[in-house]
């Protein structure tokens, strides 16, 4: 099946789109793919949705603005991959389906026998009447529904990508986004889990000083000084002691705790805590990895990822071009994989990845009205 894949991700940077041609099995090729930047009103209002969902107690309405939200990221994915279909001399009927995350604009993991609860905001009939293409959105709903952790997904699209590769085991996969999640493939099986934040604090912290988005190359962090006592304290959280899987809210962590530092050390800071809290999941899966594959934005952070090289020698660590994947991509093209999947009723999550019981499919389905009605006819 021709497949476009959309993500919009924690760090609210834009919307990422990749064409894969798959069988949602062991098929996947590539086609064109571009991440296109979220405007300033769109992101603004995403910033307000969350603070909204964040104080949106159980079992009450959802927030006003959510319905807002759903209408602006709808047409922001609509604009985007018009943008992009021209650009690259394609229509929507080049497309059998749609694969949407939508924005994720909160995630709560179930606790002590509690399910949990995560929103991603779209509106899969809208865009499918929009697109006339079948759209499949929703991809964690089934997931939490079931008692799991509904995040990380990204496995089972990891695991084909391995696969199709031949490379060497047992391999750690890290997507370092706003939040960083890693998948384990060894002898034991697919294991996954969120780790920790990867960027998403130390973006936060260099707005917070008017310094940009972000810390290019994580040179500002190579030049400030890690106070290991306030990454102690960030690693003495709760969530380090519990058994994986596990998965995170973008705003599980604050900036609180290095409130008094100077700006070069608060990043130093908080670059030590994401390679700490990444290690430590790393070793939660008990696996010793010969290979290493970094994906996400911040494969681009030098200073992380020469901490990263360091702390996991002698594993072969590598960016996902020297594999010829497209690591800004490849959560788009996830979700493409996964929207067939779910058109065919495959797992997209398992007992390792989620703790789902049983091996689950997932994603919601909707078909454009002008197909519904010739279907009917
Ligand atoms: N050149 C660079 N140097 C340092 N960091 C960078 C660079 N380019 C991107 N990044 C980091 O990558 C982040 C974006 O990463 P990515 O797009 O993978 O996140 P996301 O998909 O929104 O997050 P998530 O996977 O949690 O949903 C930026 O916010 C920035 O912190
Ligand atoms: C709830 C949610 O949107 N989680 C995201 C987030 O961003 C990274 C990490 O936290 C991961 O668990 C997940 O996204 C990727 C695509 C995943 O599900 O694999």
């Amino acid at each position: 099946m021709k497949v476009l894949g959309f993500m919009t991700g924690t760090s609210l940077d834009g919307v990422d789109m990749a064409m894969l041609e798959t069988d949602g099995e062991d098929q996947v090729v590539f086609g064109p793919w571009a991440e296109l930047p979220m405007p300033a009103e769109t992101r603004s209002l995403l910033e307000a949705t969350i603070r909204a969902a964040l104080n949106w107690p159980r079992g009450e309405a959802e927030p006003a603005i959510f319905d807002e939200a759903r209408r602006a990221i709808v047409e922001c994915h609509f604009r985007s991959a018009s943008d992009f279909l021209t650009r690259n001399d394609l229509n929507f009927s080049d497309f059998d389906v749609l694969g949407v995350h939508g924005q994720t604009v909160l995630h709560e993991r179930p606790k002590n026998g509690v399910k949990g609860r995560t929103v991603q905001l779209f509106d899969g009939q809208a865009f499918a009447d929009l697109t006339g293409v079948p759209v499949v959105c929703d991809f964690r709903q089934a997931d939490i529904e079931a008692g799991g952790e509904a995040a990380p997904l990204m496995p089972v699209y990891h695991q084909a990508l391995v696969e199709n590769a031949g490379l060497d085991l047992p391999l750690v996969v890290i997507n370092l986004g706003g939040v960083a999640n890693i998948t384990a493939i060894s002898d034991k099986g697919l294991m996954a889990m969120d780790t920790g934040p990867a960027n998403g604090l130390m973006d936060q912290w260099m707005r917070l000083h008017g310094r940009g988005d972000f810390d290019h190359e994580g040179r500002i962090a190579a030049s400030g000084r890690v106070h290991e006592n306030i990454v102690a304290q960030y690693m003495s959280h709760a969530f380090f002691r519990a058994s994986a899987p596990k998965s995170l809210d973008r705003y599980d962590f604050t900036l609180q705790a290095i409130g008094g530092l100077d700006f070069e050390d608060g990043l130093a800071t908080l670059s030590a805590f994401t390679l700490q809290s990444l290690l430590a999941g790393i070793d939660l899966t008990g696996i010793k990895p010969k290979t290493v594959v970094l994906a996400g934005g911040g494969r681009h952070n030098r200073h992380l990822v020469d901490q990263i090289k360091t702390a996991l020698a002698p594993a072969a660590v590598r960016l996902a071009e020297d594999l010829s994947w497209r690591g800004d991509a490849l959560e788009a093209e996830g979700f493409a994989y996964m929207a067939v999947r779910s058109l065919k009723g495959l797992p997209i999550s398992f007992p390792g990845t989620t703790g789902v019981r049983a091996p689950l499919t997932g994603g919601r389905i909707s078909y454009p009205k002008a197909s519904r009605q010739s279907l009917a006819g």
